[in-house]
């Protein structure tokens, strides 16, 4: 689904302020797979998730998402995204809210409508959808703003700390609400967080990068089969969020050689393939 191929990203190359922003080499992720990106801040997750959205242009190497160039990909609304703040538009209903990308696809008012509806009853707001945005909770909103980015069945969702804003319960109910959704429409998902037991809950894979500029450095299994709220107590869950927190203090690379032997983890300084 996507494929990084060589990809780094320099922020005002030549200047006095140049930041290497990015130095993720070979990426692969595979479709309907569910992949983290966890590391410190200013690590560059965020810049990795826009080079794949192509709302930033890479400084080297190159993007497919779908077997397409990134930007091809772009116009053609092969992915959604959602960020920490929802970005409602204030003025329009939930509803329109979430018939937006229909609109600007073209798509016909009956058809919007139909589409709107069945979204935001997967999100859990069917009877929200004369509200507007400034009558819902933060939770809401962001749900609001999944349904809009599923809006179109876009194959790929790229999700930048869509839940870091909102509290504890609220960001669990929604962890679940997300793999529910995820599973029904069979979306690939790359999704960036702060935090490790949110990364361990969600994902098949961790991608650990290291600090700016931010390289991958170890991909974590996560070997926690299906996810529901008692899989959250499990101890294997725990042993998880125990391997990617010792992955982001202590590079393998960095390790003795006997502790680099875990069966767990795939080392990989520079590629990540798909599973
Ligand atoms: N438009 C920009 N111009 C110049 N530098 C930038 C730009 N965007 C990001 N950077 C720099 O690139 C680096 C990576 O930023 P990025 O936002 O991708 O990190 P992050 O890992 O998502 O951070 P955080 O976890 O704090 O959200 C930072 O040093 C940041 O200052």
């Amino acid at each position: 689904m996507i494929e990084l191929s060589g990809v780094t990203k320099v922020f005002n190359p030549g200047r006095p302020d140049e930041v290497p922003a990015v130095a993720a080499g070979d990426l692969r992720v595979g479709a309907g797979e569910f992949v983290s990106l966890i590391g410190p801040s200013g690590c560059g997750k965020s810049t990795l998730l826009r080079l794949i959205a192509d709302l930033l242009p890479p400084t080297a190497g190159t993007v497919t998402v779908a077997g397409k160039p990134a930007a091809q990909a772009r116009k053609e609304r092969r992915y959604g995204m959602v960020f920490q703040k929802a970005g409602l538009f204030d003025w329009r209903t939930v509803r329109r809210n979430v018939e937006l990308p229909l609109e600007l696809r073209g798509t016909g008012r009956s058809e919007r409508r139909a589409r709107a509806q069945e979204m935001l009853e997967l999100v859990g707001l069917s009877d929200f959808a004369g509200h507007y945005p400034a009558q819902l909770s933060g939770g809401m909103q962001q749900r609001v703003s999944i349904a809009r980015a599923l809006a179109d069945a876009p194959p790929l969702l790229l999700m930048d700390e869509p839940f870091g804003a909102l509290d504890e319960m609220t960001r669990e109910r929604l962890q679940g609400e997300l793999l529910r959704i995820c599973a029904a429409t069979g979306t690939t998902v790359v999704f960036v967080t702060h935090s490790i037991d949110e990364a361990v809950f969600l994902s098949g894979r961790v991608v650990v990068m290291s600090a700016r500029p931010g390289r991958v450095t170890e991909v974590v299994e996560i070997p926690l089969g299906e996810r529901n709220e008692a899989v959250r107590q499990a101890p294997e869950f725990f042993e998880a969020v125990t391997e990617v927190r010792r992955a982001l203090r202590a590079p393998k690379s960095e390790e003795a050689p006997e502790a680099a032997e875990s069966p767990k983890n795939t080392s990989v300084p520079a590629q990540l393939e798909a599973s």
